[in-house]
């Protein structure tokens, strides 16, 4: 019998301004699976195809790709040592790499759900999360991508034991596996402790849309994070905390009171300290406000950057305005972007079985 289902992730925001690491949201473009399972296929690792986004980068060798790898760590973790014969998978990606939309957090969810869905281990959510939280380390994307939504996260302090197991170095959790038939696979992967990431879900009123401006150059998440300090001063810390508080209840609100959350979109923990990684960045955070462009709720790095996040009333006219704005103001230092006008998805990652 042929299997067929398809798995369908959207992308991420992270952080929304104050809420580094802790918070994330669910937007409207999606890195989407069509997988067949054919057991008279006798490929032992899955056929990978790829389009839009990232289709010539993305490794097509199953133990090289960061979906697939994710997907046999599940297995592997459930005692599945391999992948089941006659996997093939067409990806179709919407999501850019590198800029700050969960391109990364997105394709490990998606591993999530296809490891899950091989073995058919219907997996708890809590317990996927766990799995992604050894992969990705932290937990705002993720989150948010299989839950859906506005969405806070925290790291449960572990115990001295789990935190061992947790702090396993990235290649002994997907190792690259030796492609060659028979080769040794090594030791067993360390299983992922349990009940690691705690969420809630936060309202998002209706009338707030986000524009995404994608500036055309990557900036990797691990670059991106290795600029900021070990340390924060009493006082930065206060500013977002106050502000992260209000933000996730303002957000919800309706009407959105757009000077409330201009001003509780402020940062100090990040994004000053990522300015040099994208150009023209305080320039253009100090220069869009709700007085220059009515409409415009808040303005933030969204995730690692480069993309620009804006939130805006449901107005398309003022949109396009605060789009042509920030572009306006890349361009000047001969960057281009691509403009997404996207809004909150409120349902997360999904995968759906299709009728033989
Ligand atoms: N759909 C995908 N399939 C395979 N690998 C992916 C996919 N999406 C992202 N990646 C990997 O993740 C990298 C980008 O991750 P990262 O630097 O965290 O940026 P982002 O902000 O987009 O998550 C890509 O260069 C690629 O190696
Ligand atoms: N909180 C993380 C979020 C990274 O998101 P990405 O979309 O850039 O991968 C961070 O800011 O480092």
């Amino acid at each position: 019998m042929v299997r067929r289902f398809e798995i369908k992730v959207p992308c991420t925001s992270s952080n929304i301004g104050p809420g580094f690491d802790v918070v994330g949201l669910s937007l409207s473009l999606y890195l989407t699976l069509s997988v067949t399972v054919d057991a008279q296929l006798k490929n032992t690792a899955p056929t990978l195809r790829y389009t839009g986004e990232g289709a010539s980068e993305a490794p097509l060798d199953a133990y090289k790709n960061l979906t697939t790898r994710t997907a046999l760590y599940v297995l592997r973790c459930a005692g599945i040592s391999s992948f089941p014969l006659g996997v093939s998978i067409d990806v179709n990606n919407e999501v850019p790499f590198g800029r700050g939309l969960g391109s990364s957090g997105a394709a490990v969810v998606a591993g999530l759900l296809l490891g899950d869905a091989l073995g058919e281990l219907r997996l708890p959510k809590e317990r996927l999360l766990d799995h992604a939280l050894m992969i990705e380390r932290h937990p705002d994307n993720v989150t948010a991508a299989l839950i859906g939504g506005f969405v806070g996260s925290y790291l449960l302090d572990l115990s001295p034991e789990d935190t061992t197991a947790k702090a396993v170095p990235l290649s002994e959790v997907l190792p690259e596996y030796p492609p060659d038939a028979g080769a040794e696979w090594g030791k067993d992967p360390p299983a992922p402790p349990h009940g690691i990431g705690h969420y809630i879900r936060f309202g998002w009123a209706p009338e707030i849309d986000v524009i995404a401006i994608i500036p055309q150059f990557e900036v990797s998440t691990a670059k991106a994070r290795s600029a900021l300090p070990d340390s924060y001063s009493k006082a930065d810390l206060i500013f977002n905390l106050q502000r992260l508080a209000v933000l996730t209840t303002a957000l919800a609100r309706s009407p959105p009171d757009q000077g409330l959350i201009f001003q509780a979109m402020q940062d100090r923990v990040h994004q000053p300290y990522r300015k040099h990684l994208i150009p023209g960045l305080p320039r253009i955070l100090a220069s869009v406000t709700p007085s220059t462009h009515p409409g415009l709720l808040g303005i933030c790095l969204s995730g690692a950057g480069p993309t620009i996040l804006a939130l805006a009333s449901t107005s398309r006219p003022n949109q396009q305005a605060i789009a042509d704005t920030i572009c306006h103001e890349f361009s000047k230092e001969q960057i281009t972007c691509h403009v997404q006008f996207l809004h909150v998805t409120t349902e997360g990652a999904t995968c759906t079985e299709q009728s033989p």
